[in-house]
């Protein structure tokens, strides 16, 4: 009898592998379709160390299962994967590369930086299609249109020059759903970067091609100093005049947040002061020129500003009903091709953005109460879902969606659109971050070198050494207790991915800036809407100056163990996270004259002790 061949762990997963995706149906794809993903909600990624460079044919090929069916997980967030010499080189560059704070000047941005018109940066969109077809000739139709999207973006731009973006048809397939069948469409972007998430091609298609209003929600207005949330409005609205703009946050009036905090905080959103849901009603009540009645809509708003000062208990009460519709297939439905506006006397808001940005807790907030769960891990949000506001308002909403641009690769992790907890290599971020913010101050961190006799070096201070986003890795990984399980070395990788997460969540703010900001910076500190604005985060100058902690704060006492306070800045669950609180994250030098905020409250002076 011919002897067994001995048989690795590494092939017995392969075979496993191949196995299953056969059952599947997931044919020539092979494992690379499953490696080069970056599926939503949080799973985990497959280890792409050893398989082969990017590829993007492959992580195209659409998840069917067996006799045609859809695969329930169509709609992970697909994402091109880069190469592992990328990825080593970047690792490499981080532990070497002193870094060097960036001017002020470099952090303004444009948006013809990320969406070069020549570049070819469009999106996918839905073949025309009539009611003679067949749903699988429509199909078929739809994935052909797709392939030929790809490669003309892909031979126009070549490999890697990209940055990440969707490649998963399904996910395109749910925005081509919503802006179908809604009247105006709300354009959801993070105030902290809003030209990121802003693709010209989306506004030029919705305004122009078919003929619809975007109503641009400029979000988390909350974790961007007053006067560059009033700068970016007015840069937007002159790069983009058919626009209404309106700023907004979830957030309002929320105290401090404090990253070692073990609960998070739970205030309910205060828009007593301005703004809020009311000013998006006020974009709709002039888009409809009184087609549809949203005076059902203005009521629920004063009711929900009484409702916020009732307690818990009357609130439950008192809670409305949502309708609520699940649209689970209707990616696939094939409703009118052409669209009835304000059907039924209905108008149907749909809200789309990147993933991260706050999509469902604009949602949450316009419903006066939780109907969508949120989360921090991007990607969140599956497939659309629609509510009734009101009788005759009705909100829809769409997975977090990725256009391809050209924005760097580590500053779209800081901005939330590539899940942390997926990344390979997040040092070169963490460089990225530290040399646009005022990281050790904020971290209050002693540099490695001076580790070894702390009490000793401390005397002499950090502040003349050079650091590398490895260092500072370190630096906070033994601030923190981080350990490696082996080695109980400092856990850098750990570090990395918490300091990323405290930048995404606006903890160690990165805000960027419009083009000629520094030098308008006088004009936007004593703009006449700053006090709308500061109203709208509903911060009043007690708050925002004392830095003094909340009372209500369940935060951390400093006897806490260590492991529980390390929980709430690094754990990053798919879970609700409805709850957190949010730092004011404003720098230093963009505070405005007479505008009492400390910044570095974001990090408060016990908390890295
Ligand atoms: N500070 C602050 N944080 C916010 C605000 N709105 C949402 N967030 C946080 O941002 C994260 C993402 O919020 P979601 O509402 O889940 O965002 P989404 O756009 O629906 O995300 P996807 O499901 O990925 O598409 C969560 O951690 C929210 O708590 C806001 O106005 N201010």
């Amino acid at each position: 009898m011919p002897r067994k061949k001995p048989f690795s762990n590494k092939q017995k997963k392969k075979q496993l592998q191949v196995k299953r995706e056969k059952k599947r149906g997931d044919t020539g794809s092979g494992p690379s379709s499953r490696n080069a993903s970056v599926e939503r909600g949080g799973e985990r990624q497959s280890d792409t160390s050893d398989s082969e460079t990017t590829d993007v044919r492959r992580i195209n090929q659409q998840p069917f299962g067996r006799e045609g069916r859809y695969d329930p997980n169509r709609f992970r967030l697909h994402f091109e994967k880069e190469s592992k010499e990328e990825v080593e080189k970047r690792k490499k560059l981080a532990r070497e590369k002193v870094l060097q704070p960036v001017s002020d000047k470099e952090l303004e941005i444009n948006i013809s930086d990320i969406f070069p018109s020549e570049k070819g940066l469009g999106f996918p969109l839905r073949p025309p299609w009539s009611y003679e077809m067949t749903r699988e000739n429509l199909l078929r139709k739809e994935e052909k249109m797709y392939r030929d999207y790809l490669d003309d973006m892909h031979s126009r731009n070549p490999t890697g020059s990209l940055s990440h973006f969707e490649h998963n048809l399904e996910t395109w397939r749910q925005l081509w759903r919503v802006l179908e069948m809604s009247d105006v469409i709300l354009l959801i972007v993070d105030i902290r970067h809003p030209v990121l998430q802003f693709p010209p091609a989306l506004y030029h298609y919705i305004t122009g091609d078919i003929q619809k209003q975007v109503i641009l929600v400029l979000n988390k207005a909350d974790l961007c100093p007053p006067p560059m949330v009033i700068a970016w409005k007015h840069y937007m609205a002159s790069q983009f005049p058919h626009l209404q703009i309106v700023c907004f946050t979830s957030h309002p009036g929320q105290p401090y947040s404090t990253v070692l905090q073990k609960k998070r905080m739970r205030k309910k959103a205060d828009w007593s002061h301005a703004g809020g849901p009311l000013d998006i009603l006020k974009a709709c009540q002039e888009i409809t020129a009184g087609k549809v009645d949203l005076s059902s809509w203005e009521q629920k708003i004063k009711r929900d500003a009484v409702a916020e000062h009732l307690d818990g208990e009357q609130l439950d009460e008192g809670a409305e009903t949502v309708l609520m519709e699940h649209q689970t297939d209707s990616a696939m439905e094939m409703s009118s091709p052409s669209h009835e506006l304000y059907k039924d006397g209905v108008l149907t808001l749909g809200c789309i953005g990147f993933p991260n940005v706050g999509k469902s807790s604009v949602i949450n907030s316009l419903v006066g109460r939780k109907v969508v769960s949120v989360s921090r891990t991007p990607g969140h949000t599956k497939y659309f879902q629609t509510y009734y506001l009101t009788p005759t308002v009705k909100l829809c909403d769409c997975p977090g969606l990725v256009f391809p641009s050209l924005v760097n690769k580590q500053l779209q992790i800081l901005a939330g659109i590539y899940p942390v907890s997926q990344l390979q290599e997040p040092y070169s971020s963490v460089g990225y971050l530290c040399e646009r913010t005022p990281f050790r101050s904020v971290l209050k961190l002693t540099h490695p070198s001076l580790m070894e006799n702390k009490a000793h070096n401390r005397s002499q201070g950090s502040e003349e050494l050079n650091w590398t986003a490895w260092d500072v890795c370190e630096a906070w990984a033994e601030r923190r207790g981080y350990k490696t399980a082996k080695a109980a070395r400092n856990d850098a990788y750990r570090a990395a991915n918490s300091i990323l997460r405290l930048a995404v969540d606006g903890r160690l703010c990165l805000c960027l800036k419009p083009p000629g900001y520094s030098c308008l910076k006088e004009h936007w500190e004593n703009h006449p809407d700053l006090p709308e604005i500061i109203a709208l985060q509903g911060r009043t100058a007690v708050d925002e100056g004392t830095g003094e902690r909340d009372d209500d704060d369940e935060g951390e006492s400093s006897t806490e163990p260590e492991e529980e306070r390390d929980r709430d800045a690094d754990d990053d669950e798919d879970g609700d996270d409805e709850d957190e609180g949010f730092g004011h994250p404003i720098r230093k030098e963009d505070k405005p004259s007479g505008f009492t905020v400390n910044m570095y409250n974001v990090l408060r002076e016990n908390e890295c002790e």
